[in-house]
């Protein structure tokens, strides 16, 4: 009798810790995956570790980058071995956002969302295009928010699979379209949108002038695109060893072929032909730190990491996970370093419109 009550004691409690474990100690986000369906997506599980090596090799030295044609292959890559972990450890936007005292991550990230649909003036009937549209968090919010119909674009096949099957279950995929492609040669018709918005995502673009000109095609005159630039600040010193350090570090655990000066965004939005309405760095307070949610979480990547080498021990998730995991650890203290100095910022808005005339 007492063996049977030390036993159920001993599960009670063994049972309690991996609750506590599992679900309390800050938890992964609760409307993404579960980890045991971590997947390194289009890529079979077996290979999920040569992808990784290779996706590394290429975007060891970012700037140095000698075939930019082979970048969009190489963050279509990026996709196939982030996506599940971003949408189980993050959510289904894949962005950042202030931080707002009072608020939880998901309602900051809502707000930030919203912002930039609103200042498209654009409702419902409308069509707009998200480019570069992930798992599409931003879509939804968007489309609910606006009334509009939303066209988003992904380089990444797997992406595509899992933002239909998303907007299949909040019921908007009467609103909502997924296209794979390329946002540097959209398959869209020229003049055949009312707005677009582009999200933490032409940063993956070799030449920003590329996917802005594409933009500028497919928009009708006097239409309005709005983007947020993940972009170097003017804090950024090119001669400071540290400044580089955080800025390769961020690169390479982000499948980016070089960031670019905040004051470059404006120069080639002007050049593809757009009239520059308004520039502005979000993240300078009175926004609350974007990088918050980042640093907040450093028990629950230890938990998230203890999590997915036991799946990969017992082959529940690619072997491979385990590195991109780790990968995704370090970036998260680069990008930390980058808001904490200041040097970086994912969220330089450009708000741009369609000259009725060109020569308007
Ligand atoms: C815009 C881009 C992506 C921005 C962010 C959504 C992601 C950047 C770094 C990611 C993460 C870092 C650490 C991970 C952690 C180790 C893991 O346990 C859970 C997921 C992370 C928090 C993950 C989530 C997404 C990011 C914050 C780029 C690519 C242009
Ligand atoms: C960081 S995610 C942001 C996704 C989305 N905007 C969000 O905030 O949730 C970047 C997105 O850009 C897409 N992307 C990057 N390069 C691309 C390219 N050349 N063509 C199309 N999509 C691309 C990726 O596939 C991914 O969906």
């Amino acid at each position: 009798m007492e063996n049977l009550t030390l036993f159920m004691t001993a599960a009670v409690i063994a049972g309690g810790g991996l609750y506590w474990f599992m679900c309390i100690l800050g938890s992964a986000e609760q409307k993404g995956k579960r980890a045991a369906d971590l997947s390194g997506g289009s890529i079979s599980a077996e290979k999920v570790g040569d992808k990784y090596k290779q996706y590394w090799s290429f975007f060891l030295r970012p700037k140095e980058i000698d075939k930019p044609s082979q970048v969009p292959a190489f963050v279509d890559t990026f996709y196939n071995l982030v996506t599940d972990i971003y949408e189980w450890g993050w959510g289904q936007s894949f962005h950042f956002s202030p931080s707002i005292p009072g608020k939880s991550h998901a309602a900051a990230t809502r707000l930030h969302e919203e912002f930039a649909v609103d200042l498209l003036r654009v409702g419902p009937g409308d069509r707009i295009l998200d480019v570069g549209c992930g798992v599409g968090g931003p879509m939804r919010a968007i489309a609910a928010r606006s009334g509009s119909n939303v066209v988003g674009i992904t380089i990444n096949e797997y992406q595509v699979g899992r933002a239909r099957t998303h907007n299949k279950k909040a019921g908007l995929d009467s609103l909502c379209e997924v296209v794979c492609g390329d946002f540097l040669q959209m398959p869209f018709d020229d003049e055949s949108f009312d707005g677009a918005y582009s999200i933490e995502a032409t940063c993956h673009a070799p030449k920003l002038e590329d996917v802005y000109g594409e933009v500028y095609r497919v928009l009708k005159p006097g239409a309005m695109y709005v983007s947020y630039e993940w972009v170097t600040t003017a804090e950024y010193r090119s001669d400071d060893p540290e400044h580089v350090e955080i800025v390769q570090g961020i690169e390479r655990g982000d499948a980016l072929p070089g960031l670019r000066c905040f004051d470059e965004v404006a120069e080639i939005a002007r050049k593809v032909g757009f009239e520059v309405v308004e520039e502005k760095d979000l993240a300078r307070p009175p926004s609350g730190p974007w990088w918050a949610r980042l640093k907040m979480g450093r028990i629950a990547y230890w938990r998230n990491h203890v999590v997915v080498s036991v799946l990969a021990k017992l082959g529940v998730a690619p072997e491979g996970v385990v590195e991109v995991h780790d990968m995704l650890y370090k970036t998260a203290g680069h990008l930390t370093r980058g808001g904490e100095t200041g040097i970086f910022t994912p969220m330089y808005m450009i708000l741009c419109r369609k000259p009725v005339k060109a020569d308007d």
